[in-house]
C-alpha cells in the first residue's frame, strides 16, 4: 500500500496536499487577482524567516489524488496558484496539464531549487541563498522575487537578476518580520535602482490567507 502511494508520487498522480484555498494573490505581478492557491507540503531549502514552516515536513500533509484537487480548484477560479512548500521538490507535469486541460491559468511560486517541471502560464522565480535555482528555472522565470531581510540581500537580488532573462519583471519583497526597518531601504534602492519595482505581502495588510 505504502508502496503503492510512493509510486503513485513519484508520478505526479498524487501530492502531498497542505491547504487550498481562494483568495486574493497578494504578491507581485499579479497581486490583486483572485486566485485559488494549492499549498503542496515539502521542502528542505530552509529559509529561517519563511512564513509557512509548517509546510516543511511532506509527512504530514495527506497523499492527494491530484485528479481530486484540480476537480476542487475549478469550482473556484480561472487562475490558480500551486505554491508550497516547495512545489517543484515533486513532479508537476500531471497537476499542470490536469488544470490546463480545464482552461485554467496556471501560477506557481517556486525557488526554482529542484528539476522544473509542469507547463505554467506565470512563473514567481523567488532564489534563496541556500539552495540556488537551476538554469531552467532563471530562463522559465516571468518574475523575480527577491525577499529582502538584510543588507547583503541587495547585492544577492543583483547577482540573481543578473541570471533570469531579459523579460524578467524584478520585485524586491521586504521580509515581513523586518518589514519596518527594510521598507525604507527598498524604497530608496528601488527609485535609484527602477529597473526594480516593489512587491508588498499586501494579503497581510488585508488580513486574508
Ligand atoms: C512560502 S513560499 C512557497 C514557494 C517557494 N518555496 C518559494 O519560496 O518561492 C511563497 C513566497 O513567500 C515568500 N516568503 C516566505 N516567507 C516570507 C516572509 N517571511 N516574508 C516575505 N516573503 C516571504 C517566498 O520567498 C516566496 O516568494
Ligand atoms: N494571498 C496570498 N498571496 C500569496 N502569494 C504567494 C503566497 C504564497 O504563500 O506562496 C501567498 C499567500 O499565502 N497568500
Ligand atoms: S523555499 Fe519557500 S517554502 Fe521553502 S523555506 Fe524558503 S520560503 Fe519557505
Ligand atoms: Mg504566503
Amino acid at each position: 500500500m505504502k508502496e503503492m502511494i510512493q509510486l503513485q508520487i513519484d508520478r505526479g498522480e498524487m501530492l502531498p496536499l497542505m491547504e487550498e484555498f481562494y483568495t486574493i494573490q497578494g504578491e507581485g505581478y499579479h497581486k490583486g487577482t483572485a486566485a485559488y492557491f494549492i499549498r503542496i507540503g515539502g521542502c528542505d531549502v530552509g529559509c529561517h524567516w519563511c512564513d509557512v514552516k509548517e509546510s516543511w515536513n511532506a509527512n504530514l500533509h495527506p497523499p492527494t489524488e491530484t485528479v481530486n484537487i484540480v476537480e476542487n480548484a475549478k469550482k473556484y477560479s480561472d487562475t490558480i496558484v500551486v505554491t508550497g512548500g516547495e512545489p517543484l521538490m515533486w513532479d508537476m507535469t500531471v497537476l499542470t496539464e490536469r488544470l490546463k486541460d480545464k482552461g485554467l491559468q496556471v501560477h506557481i511560486e517556486t525557488s526554482g531549487a529542484y528539476k522544473f517541471t509542469g507547463t505554467w502560464d506565470w512563473v514567481c522565480l523567488s532564489p534563496k541563498k541556500t539552495k540556488l535555482p537551476t538554469e531552467e528555472a532563471y530562463e522559465k522565470a516571468d518574475e523575480l522575487k527577491m525577499i529582502i531581510y538584510n543588507k547583503d540581500d541587495f547585492r544577492f537580488a543583483e547577482e540573481q537578476a543578473a541570471k533570469v532573462n531579459k523579460d524578467c519583471i524584478l520585485y524586491l519583497q521586504p521580509e515581513w518580520s523586518k518589514r519596518d526597518k527594510v521598507v525604507p531601504e527598498i524604497v530608496d534602492y528601488v527609485m535609484a535602482n527602477p529597473k526594480w519595482k516593489v512587491s508588498l505581502q499586501t494579503h497581510k495588510y488585508l488580513n486574508i490567507p
